[in-house]
């Protein structure tokens, strides 16, 4: 599924938003705290109504689309994915499903697939808020998997996860064959699945493109304030940054 926004604005947040992620592609969306990339993402799913511009689906305009029927394409991992009531990991997996009209033995098909799909079948039947963060947010991914969506949007989604479990869920995600938006902190990891990247800085895209042409020594430096040098990597051959570390004041260090 295509999706669009088109001058996208929130008052005070958002300055015009635009960028186009065709059917299909993983793009990501990175900037420094407080760029507006959240506020991005929630446009999109519809937690926040633009004050200005557009967000299409295929073409369609969000706003003029029930929000069942939105749901039952899109699906977002969002910083405000919480679980307050005691709900076992099966449950809160089958949440996903309520957009839809399925069969029980369907939807209960589904959410052991999900699970088994982001290591966490042996966690079905587990109290939710007696998991560990990273087990939580894996769950809340196969919530959104369950969701068996055309657009997926993905705030900061290794939030928590170790390194194997972030590389995994990456991977999965790519592998999924429908659009992502992805809000990434990981420039690294950004660069190795992203189709494209979006540089958010002030409620503007300063950049939209490949990793490689919008992981630039100028970009970082003008947008994030640091130093990097850009390599290849030495099997995949994308771009990867290595960073300057600013020198440590001895005179700052503890006894
Ligand atoms: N409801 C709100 N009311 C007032 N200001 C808000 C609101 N939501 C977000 N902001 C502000 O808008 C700016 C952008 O926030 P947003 O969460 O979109 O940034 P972000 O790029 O996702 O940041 P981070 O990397 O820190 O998660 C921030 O300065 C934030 O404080």
């Amino acid at each position: 599924m295509d999706v669009r926004l088109d001058g996208v604005t929130v008052d005070g947040i958002l300055g015009g938003i635009d960028l186009h992620a065709p059917a299909g592609e993983v793009h990501g969306i990175v900037g420094p705290n407080g760029s507006g990339k959240s506020t991005t993402l929630r446009c999109v799913y519809r937690a926040l109504a633009p004050s200005g511009g557009v967000v299409r689906l295929d073409g369609r305009d969000v706003a003029a689309t029930k929000v069942r029927d939105t749901a039952r394409h899109l699906a977002a991992l969002t910083q405000d994915s919480h679980v307050e009531f005691d709900f076992t990991v099966t449950e809160v997996v089958a949440m996903g499903r309520l957009p839809h009209r399925a069969t029980p033995e369907r939807d209960a098909a589904v959410v052991a697939g999900a699970l088994s799909r982001v290591d966490a079948a042996h966690l079905a039947d587990r109290s939710f808020l007696s998991l560990s963060g990273g087990e939580r947010q894996r769950v809340l991914i196969a919530r959104a998997l369950a969701q068996e969506p055309r657009v997926l949007v993905l705030d900061e989604p290794t939030n928590h996860l170790d390194i194997s479990h972030q590389l995994a869920v990456l991977a999965l995600v790519r592998g999924l064959g429908v659009t992502v938006l992805a809000v990434l902190h990981d420039l690294n990891l950004a660069a190795a699945y992203c189709d494209r990247l979006h540089v958010l800085d002030r409620g503007r895209v300063v950049r939209s493109g490949t990793p490689e042409d919008v992981l630039t020594p100028d970009v970082l430096r003008e947008v994030f304030h640091v130093r990097a040098h850009v390599v290849r990597h030495p099997t995949s051959g994308v771009p990867q940054l290595l960073f300057e570390h600013p020198a440590v004041n001895p005179m700052e260090v503890g006894p």
